[in-house]
């Protein structure tokens, strides 16, 4: 559904992306996961068309993204930090956004908008507004479309245990619905039972792309922090047997 093939991007001098390369299908989840900075939501971002990068390409259902927007109408989308104008009412941002999507309104998802008792806030001013309050008003944009692909970037730092566990139970549903799910989170044990593959990132480059039974199956582990440990170590030990073995052969 969507291919990453090759980019790269740098902000000055410095290169956040360096040769970035995955494929994404319809049906999985998909925990892109790294340190600070080590470049998932640049990431994010060039696929949604916010950061254009310097080199590579992204496609949507086979078409290159760079010479046609409208892809985006089909990605749900929860940033990090949701920005809105500060001096609208969640009400006013909930119609804005509908008018823009222009997606009728028996095809709205209301979902998370009643689980999430949004009803009761409409009138509330988006600069009033708590973080995690503000993180909910995302995440009823993010699925309120109907989109096939949700891209979800921290989705639920801020919010209450059971708004969490609300959110986690809706991206189970639109899994089931055989849509394209990719989260970042930093909290690995909030992503067990609900991703099926791994992209892990450092320093700005892919380190690995793994499936959750891959995964499981060479680390023996079936928690996803703990594999992801076992798998970074793996690649560590397995990048350093190349070194040495370059340094043997003195081919370095
Ligand atoms: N517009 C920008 N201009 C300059 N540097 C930027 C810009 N956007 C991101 N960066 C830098 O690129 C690097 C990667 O940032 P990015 O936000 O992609 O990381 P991340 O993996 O999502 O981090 P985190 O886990 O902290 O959210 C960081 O060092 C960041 O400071």
């Amino acid at each position: 559904m969507i291919a990453v093939q090759n980019i790269s991007k740098q902000f000055g001098k410095f290169k956040v992306l360096n040769h970035v390369s995955f494929e994404c299908r319809r049906g999985e989840c998909i925990a892109l996961i790294g340190p600070n900075g080590s470049g998932k939501t640049t990431v994010i971002k060039s696929m949604l068309g916010m950061v254009i990068p310097d080199s590579g390409t992204i496609t949507f259902e086979g078409h290159d993204i760079a010479h046609d927007w409208r892809y985006r109408n089909r990605i749900g989308y929860m940033p990090q930090i949701g920005r809105y104008p500060e001096n609208m009412s969640i009400g006013q941002v909930l119609d804005m956004m509908q008018d823009i999507r222009k997606v009728p309104e028996n095809r709205i998802d209301h979902d998370l908008f009643e689980a999430f008792k949004i009803k009761s806030l409409l009138h509330k001013r988006m600069g009033t507004l708590s973080g995690g309050t503000r993180q909910k008003v995302s995440a009823c944009l993010a699925f309120m479309f109907g989109a096939q692909a949700l891209i979800l970037d921290e989705p639920s730092a801020g919010l209450d245990p059971l708004s969490s566990e609300i959110l986690r139970e809706k991206i189970l549903a639109e899994k089931a619905k055989n849509k394209l799910v990719i989260i970042t989170s930093h909290i690995l044990s909030e992503l067990d039972e609900l991703v099926t593959e791994a992209i892990y990132m450092q320093d700005g480059s892919l380190r690995f792309h793994k499936t959750m039974d891959e995964l499981q199956s060479q680390t023996g582990e079936s928690k996803l922090a703990r594999a992801i440990a076992a798998a970074i170590r793996q690649c560590d030990r397995d990048a350093a047997g190349v070194d040495e073995g370059h340094f043997k052969t003195g081919r370095l």
